[in-house]
């Protein structure tokens, strides 16, 4: 089944929040644990009991592991690979992008299905040009992944460069939305190809939001984004989207308990939608 058909029945199923586990060196000690790879071990297999098979999504933040060497990446292929087929999807978020023949490559890294780090999906980055991102758009289709690609960051820096005008005459994040709704086409009930659009952002334009494509919301939670916000931005489309919360949640363990409820009660809240 395609990425897009699975991320519509996980959502169908458990709602659709995603929840990253970006494990800060202030968690882990919030946590009671080293910053070291010991606290990295174990704080993400913490994340895994807590939600695997309990939420949609998982979205694991490379950087956090990549922090470690490769010993910290060897626990982000574990922790993938300890949430493959448990009903929970694996987001993960590299935000890569190169000239076409080196993004094969990175394709070939994450959403091979054989390869040691594969994904459900990743995250990638437009700015060598919409076009280069068609190896992960192959690979994804070949091995049933998804691809995000950013639109409209989270970030207060992102508006100067992402509302910018393109030579099309649209701005810059507009075009993503346009190239996705083309790759999507067809798709059925979901395509898998996706935005990255952040929860808070100043404004959109909701004509450009029927890529028929699922919608990645970072910045809901710790950045301030609000369920008001998801409603006031993605008025029509709201079953698309897909909001992400890390450290508003992670802030609640080390219990499991604990962590699983507070995204149980996340899911709840954005039943309102
Ligand atoms: O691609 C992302 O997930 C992403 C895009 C974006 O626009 N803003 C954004 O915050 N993110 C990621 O989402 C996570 C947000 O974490 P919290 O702010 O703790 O919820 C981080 O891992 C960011 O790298």
């Amino acid at each position: 089944m395609s990425f897009g058909s699975r991320a519509h029945v996980a959502m169908q199923a458990y709602g659709p929040l995603c929840v990253g586990i970006d494990p800060h060196s202030h968690l882990l000690e919030q946590w009671g644990l080293e910053d070291s790879i010991d606290g990295l071990d174990r704080f993400a297999a913490t994340c895994v009991e807590a939600f695997a098979g309990k939420v949609a999504f998982v979205k694991p933040q490379s950087a956090f592991f990549e922090r470690f060497g490769a010993a910290g990446v060897a626990i982000l292929e574990r922790t993938l690979q300890d949430l493959r087929h448990t009903g929970t999807l694996t987001i993960l978020d590299v935000k890569r992008g190169d000239i076409g023949s080196t993004a094969g490559a990175y394709a070939d890294a994450y959403l091979d299905d054989d390869a040691p780090m594969a994904a459900d999906a990743i995250t990638v980055s437009p700015y060598l040009g919409f076009g280069s991102l068609t190896p992960f758009f192959a690979a994804a289709e070949k091995n049933d992944a998804g691809v995000f690609v950013l639109a409209f960051t989270s970030n207060p820096e992102a508006i100067r460069f992402q509302t910018a005008t393109a030579s099309s005459g649209m701005s810059v994040g507009d075009e993503v939305l346009v190239e996705l709704g083309h790759a999507n086409e067809g798709a059925d009930p979901m395509g898998s190809f996706g935005a990255v659009i952040g929860a808070t952002v100043a404004h959109l334009d909701t004509q450009r939001l029927g890529f028929n494509g699922p919608i990645l919301v970072p910045g809901f939670g710790a950045q301030g984004g609000t369920v008001d916000d998801l409603r006031r931005l993605f008025g029509d489309v709201t079953d698309q989207i897909i909001p992400s919360t890390s450290r508003d949640v992670l802030a609640k363990g080390p219990d499991v308990a604990t962590l699983r409820a507070a995204a149980a009660a996340t899911n709840d809240s954005l039943s309102l939608l």
